[in-house]
């Protein structure tokens, strides 16, 4: 493993004066007549991993996609940091330091694994991604993108086309490119769907790394609840766009209403 780029606070260390890395404030989202998501409000202190879980449906995604930029919400607030970014665009929040992964993959599936690390790492802060530099061995943006490779376990697969990789390391692909632009918020959006089994723990073992290394703030929706369970400080539980509960794993998972809410699911 390559030297943490930004060591991190202690998991739940942070500094009670300090805003908070995220911040939603009575977040909602009509679309029509249907009422998407409704008043969500809640903070993750820096460095803490949060988990976002509910039945297909109940809004995890859109509330995704209302903390990156991709939707304006009807109404409340985004907050980076302690800094309103609710009417800031998407490219603005990565520049602020907001990093996601989508449920679908991200990644150049022509290009080989170094090439898309290299890419991301000529992202800079305020910088557009390019295309027209060529690769030299040894310049900036390789060594980066070799570093990355190797923080991830993926040096070994640096010269394969991303398109053959296994889900598993598109995942931490992805991760590697995310890490590129130093993110201090991290959202994932399943990272564990479609991977293997014998994947899982590699993948789990990354995700931590981004958290413990790096000190990233991380909320991550993930169904593969032994694998949510163990990484996350907290649960936060949406059901038909509701904050349902936002509590410790043990303490979520004995909440009757939480119970109820999944009944015929298995939590
Ligand atoms: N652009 C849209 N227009 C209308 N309805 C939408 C739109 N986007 C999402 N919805 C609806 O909002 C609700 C929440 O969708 P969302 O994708 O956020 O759920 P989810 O919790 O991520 O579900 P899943 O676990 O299946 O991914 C769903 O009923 C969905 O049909």
């Amino acid at each position: 493993m390559s030297a943490p780029t930004r060591p991190g606070p202690a998991p739940g260390a942070a500094d009670g004066d300090a805003a908070p890395a995220l911040e939603v404030r009575d977040l909602s989202l009509r679309i029509g007549g249907a009422q998407i998501l409704e008043d969500i409000t809640f903070s993750v202190p820096t460095g803490q991993i949060v988990g976002v879980i509910g039945p297909n449906g109940a809004g995890k995604t859109t509330l995704f996609n209302l903390v990156s930029g991709v939707h304006q919400p009807t109404s409340g607030q985004v907050l980076l940091a302690g800094r309103d970014v609710t009417r800031v665009s998407i490219t603005r929040r990565a520049v602020a330091g907001l990093g996601r992964t989508f449920q679908t993959s991200s990644i150049f599936p022509g290009l080989t694994v170094h090439e898309n690390a290299r890419l991301a790492a000529q992202v800079t802060r305020g910088r557009a991604l390019s295309l027209v530099s060529r690769p030299r061995a040894g310049d900036a943006a390789s060594r980066r993108a070799d570093e990355l490779l190797e923080e991830v376990g993926l040096a070994h697969r640096a010269g394969h086309r991303a398109a053959d990789l296994p889900h598993g390391d598109k995942r931490k692909l992805e991760i590697a490119m995310l890490l590129a632009t130093d993110p201090q918020v991290v959202l994932l959006d399943e990272p564990m769907a479609g991977v293997a089994s014998g994947d899982v723990p590699g993948l789990t073992e990354v995700i931590r790394g981004l958290h413990r290394d790096h000190g990233c703030t991380v909320l991550m929706v993930e169904h593969h609840m032994e694998v949510l369970l163990g990484l996350v400080e907290r649960v936060a539980v949406l059901h038909f766009g509701h904050l349902l509960a936002l509590d410790t794993p043990e303490a979520v998972m004995a909440d009757p209403t939480v119970q109820s809410a999944y009944l015929g699911e298995s939590v």
